[in-house]
């Protein structure tokens, strides 16, 4: 006969215990949001709301945009992080692998409006402002634009050899500006810059902080009808912020729109009228500012702590409550290319 051991369940521990309760807590909490979103937007997922472009008030028309990059991998099966590591990456031949940077973005800004562009590292922030100004064609879909988008970087090119002074004169030139129309914004752009005591020095003996002053003085100072800002902000400090802020205030009251690429959210509430969210090259929210904000730092703050099924209890929530737009131009609405030499 044999003696086989009764079978005894094994007792979970008490933190094991409340690992699981936390677990189900949160399946059960992302359950029944999906209900509850899915209540107040049934077709949020199958139907894009069709939004007609004004072509009195239109500024720049992304419709339908994707960007694939194409990339050398040095071992054919490259799995070295970010986007490739979450599947999105596809093998193409020998040592080549596609990174699906933007995927069938689209939206439409019109005059006046201030646009923060948010999401983490590798989320196709930088990518989407490329295909903005229109030196990156996408993939797929159009990017459309009224004016040329004036793009204000923290890599935009200074001099390091020459003084601050110089520095204005080539930038303006470079932007077009007559030696007669540099002259006249001379004055204005020390005064946007707050560098009046440093501008006889060489560039590189300015720290980032001011080197990035005086970037957005002389980008700011053609008055851009588009203006698009990557990360430049953030080394600031609280005067010249809110001396930015009030050059953004002018452009933006000038007709134009300005695109605001920042990881800062205290800057992006501070400056934008509306957010957009990208993550995983995909738009997840597109909105009031406080709301997107929100949402974006609770799933990095669940994200940083490792939890990972709170994080994506808020992506999906998040995602449910976007409306995703179709554009539609009506006849004569539909604005230049980007990038196009028959814009201004
Ligand atoms: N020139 C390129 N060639 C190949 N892949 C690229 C290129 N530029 C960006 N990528 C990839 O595209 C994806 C989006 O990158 P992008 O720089 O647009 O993100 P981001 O949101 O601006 O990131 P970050 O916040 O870190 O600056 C990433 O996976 C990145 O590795």
């Amino acid at each position: 006969m044999s003696t086989s051991t009764p079978y005894v369940p094994r007792r979970h521990t008490d933190s094991e215990a409340d690992l699981i309760a936390q677990d189900l807590a949160i399946e059960l909490d992302d359950a029944a949001g999906r209900a509850e979103a899915w209540d107040e937007h049934p077709f949020t997922q199958q139907t894009p709301v069709i939004q007609t472009v004004d072509p009195e008030n239109v500024c720049m028309v992304v419709d339908d945009a994707s960007m694939t990059y194409r990339v050398r991998s040095s071992t054919g099966n490259n799995d070295s992080g970010g986007r490739i590591s979450r599947g999105l990456k596809r093998i193409t031949g020998a040592g080549w692998a596609e990174v699906h940077a933007l995927s069938n973005l689209s939206f439409i800004v019109n005059r006046g409006e201030s646009v923060g562009v948010i999401g983490t590292n590798g989320s196709g922030k930088s990518t989407l402002m490329k295909l903005l100004t229109g030196k990156v064609r996408p993939t797929s879909g159009e990017v459309y634009a009224t004016s040329t988008p004036v793009m204000l970087g923290v890599n935009a090119a200074l001099v390091k050899e020459i003084s601050g002074r110089e520095n204005i004169r080539l930038g303006c030139l470079a932007m077009g500006l007559s030696p007669e129309q540099t002259a006249a914004k001379y004055e204005q752009i020390v005064e946007i810059s707050g560098l009046s005591d440093a501008l006889e020095m060489p560039l590189k003996t300015y720290s980032s902080g001011m080197s990035s002053r005086l970037q957005f003085a002389i980008a700011t100072s053609v008055d851009p009808d588009i203006l698009l800002i990557d990360e430049a902000l953030n080394t600031g400090d609280a005067q010249f912020r809110a001396r930015t802020k009030e050059r953004l205030d002018e452009v933006r009251a000038n007709a134009g729109a300005v695109f605001l690429v920042s990881h800062s959210l205290g800057t992006i509430k501070q400056m934008c009228t509306r957010v957009i969210w990208i993550e995983q090259g995909e738009m997840l929210a597109d909105g009031d500012p406080q709301w997107v904000c929100e949402q974006y730092e609770e799933y990095t703050s669940h994200k940083s702590n490792g939890r990972t099924r709170a994080a994506k209890v808020v992506y999906e929530r998040t995602r449910l409550r976007l409306d995703p737009i179709k554009v539609d131009f009506t006849s004569g609405s539909r604005p230049k290319k980007a990038g196009s030499s028959r814009i201004r």
